[in-house]
């Protein structure tokens, strides 16, 4: 898949939003990718986790378990590990720490690649590398199917990705007057109170 037949996955599913987003670092964006739109259409998802367990197998080599940070993660973990034939669990805040929670283990020598729905500024996929070091497994690197970072984030292992833009993303403090302007909302579960 091109980055525009993936970007056209996004567009027709009508995840491309325009508008005042807060997004999960806390930095403000007057573009959200609401990757849930992609996902509640599983035939689309299926096109678009084959196109990167393809790259990841071309990137990393065989692979047996898939770990995501949750929320966004979790059905693109599935359905990429699906395609790569490996394990797919995931990570969940725990008094906001993502930590392998419900019994989920990964065994000696077992190859392990994150994957994460979007990137912005990398925290939430260091966040959750962080927590696979406590466990065994060896870590090939992580990938994921949309880098709006525009290749800034840095996550200190090898790292994949399907389509890579440049999306602006402001401080809170330093926002242009138009964004200002703008009721915003913050989409993601970051901090969501029960
Ligand atoms: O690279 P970052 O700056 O960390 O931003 C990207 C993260 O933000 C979103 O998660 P969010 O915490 O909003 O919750 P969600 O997974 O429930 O959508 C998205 O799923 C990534 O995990
Ligand atoms: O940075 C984020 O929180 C974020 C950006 C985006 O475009 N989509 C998303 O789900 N999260
Ligand atoms: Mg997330």
């Amino acid at each position: 898949m091109t980055q525009n037949e993936v970007l056209e996955e996004f567009r027709s599913a009508g995840a491309l939003l325009e508008g005042h987003f807060i997004l999960s670092s806390g930095l403000h964006s007057p573009v959200f990718l609401q990757k849930m739109f992609v996902f509640q259409d599983p035939a689309r998802t299926e096109r678009v986790c084959r196109a990167l367990a393809d790259k990841i197998k071309q990137a990393f080599g065989p692979v047996d378990y898939v770990v995501s940070p949750a929320v966004g993660g979790i059905v693109p973990g599935y359905e990429t590990a699906r395609h790569l034939g490996a394990k797919a669990i995931f990570v969940e805040r725990e008094n906001g720490v993502f930590t392998l929670r419900r019994g989920f283990s990964i065994p000696e020598g077992a190859r392990v690649v994150m994957v994460e729905d979007i990137v912005t500024t990398g925290l939430s996929s260091r966040e959750c590398l962080a927590a696979l070091k406590e466990h065994p497994g060896t870590l090939l690197g992580a990938a994921c199917l949309i880098d709006r970072s525009g290749g800034k984030a840095d996550l200190g292992v090898p790292f994949v990705s399907l389509v890579q833009l440049d999306i602006p993303a402001y401080e809170p403090d330093n926002l242009p007057p138009e964004l200002a302007a703008l009721p915003a909302t913050k989409p993601g579960s970051r901090n969501l109170k029960a």
